[in-house]
């Protein structure tokens, strides 16, 4: 089974989407962008709800373009979960599934097991939620379509869900698509991982391609790679390197030309404190420091420089380096770890917000 997403286009007043190219087999592409950027509107001109201005939707090479949603064998959880209010969670679930033991099933896993012969009615946003998604996944859909389907919950359970949901989503063996703005739960949950912004796809490939190598400094910045800087490639030696005011960075300027202005991103788990003067490695001032509960965020800014680095720092090594803000330490940025994205110039329109 094979759901395609052909040059779909659909603009809403200002607003463009794509035109979109997307194959999805028996897996789950996690699709990943910002609060805007029109996850929702792919999602509904794939089940129907949203009639695309141009391209087509097709599952197994069967056109679904111009069909009514019901005719189309897919599901779409919408985020609050459209249940039938007078039933109980079980009968709503049980509805939709082809045994009880199904229905006991997926109540143990996403835990709604408690509140099964309660009415839907008086469900909580989160258990609602819960709820749709076990009709949803009892429904034996030829597609999945999922809009945030865990955006209700607190992050302990949100956590755990994530962990039982990937192998109930594989094991439906039907394409799902499964949007999200949480980047951790995308790559947690997606084989592959699709990033949009502003209605454009900017890149589709596994969640660990992504994350490494990111296509776009939109892409990198979205997820995560906060290190962020602007370069030029220069002549160095035996081959090239970088220029990063003044300093020079050894790195994998592969597809670059001598003299470019290149923007590169290193993630700030694979910067290091150096104990000596390696490769790659600068003095500097600790500026700031954040604890974010399972880790340390320190930002450094190197002598003579204005733009921190930043480095993620897991607490037993924290604190066996004895660090505080305004300490002066030397960090490392290893060659290996850094990506260089292109040309600075021709990708001057997606320059990302740095504050997200
Ligand atoms: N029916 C509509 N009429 C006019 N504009 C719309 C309509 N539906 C969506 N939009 C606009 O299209 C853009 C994309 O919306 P969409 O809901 O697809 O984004 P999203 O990525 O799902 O966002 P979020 O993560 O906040 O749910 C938004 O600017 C939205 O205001």
């Amino acid at each position: 089974m094979t759901l395609v997403v052909d040059e779909v286009y659909k603009s809403h007043g200002a607003f463009e989407l794509g035109p979109i190219d997307l194959a999805v087999d028996e897996e789950v592409l996690s699709v990943l962008g910002p609060s805007g950027c029109g996850k929702t509107t792919l999602l509904s001109t794939i089940a129907g709800t949203v009639t695309p201005d141009t391209g087509t939707i097709s599952l197994d090479g069967l056109d679904l373009t111009g069909r009514p949603p019901e005719k189309r064998g897919t599901v779409l959880v919408f985020q609050d979960g459209a249940l039938f209010p007078h039933m109980t969670a079980r009968e709503n679930v049980a509805y939709a599934a082809s045994s009880e033991g199904r229905v006991e099933e997926l109540a143990d896993a996403l835990e709604i097991g408690d509140v099964l012969d309660q009415r839907a009615d008086t469900l909580s946003g989160g258990e609602r939620q819960r709820v749709a998604l076990a009709r949803s996944l009892a429904a034996d859909p030829d597609a999945l379509l999922l809009d945030e389907p865990l955006a209700n919950l607190d992050a302990p359970i949100k956590r755990r869900l994530r962990d039982e949901l990937r192998p109930l989503l594989a094991s439906l063996d039907v394409p799902v698509v499964y949007v999200t703005h949480d980047q951790r739960e995308a790559t947690a949950i997606g084989d592959r991982l699709a990033v949009i912004a502003d209605g454009e796809l900017l890149q589709l490939d596994t969640p660990a391609e992504v994350f490494a190598h990111p296509a776009t400094p939109f892409v990198a910045s979205f997820t995560g790679s906060t290190n962020l800087f602007r370069g030029d490639v220069v002549e160095a030696g035996t081959g090239r390197a970088l220029d990063w005011n003044g300093r020079r960075l050894d790195a994998a300027t592969n597809g670059t030309n001598v003299g470019d202005d290149v923007w590169f991103c290193i993630r700030p788990e694979y910067v290091t404190l150096a104990g000596d003067e390696t490769r790659n490695s600068f003095e500097g001032t600790i500026t700031r420091q954040v604890f974010e509960g399972d880790g340390y965020l320190l930002d450094v800014v190197p002598d003579g420089g204005d733009e921190a680095v930043r480095l993620a720092l897991s607490p037993p090594a924290y604190e066996r380096a004895g660090l505080d803000e305004r300490d002066r330490v030397r960090i490392a940025l290893p060659a290996d770890a850094i990506h260089v994205i292109g040309e600075a110039g021709e990708r001057a329109h997606e320059t990302p917000s740095l504050s997200q």
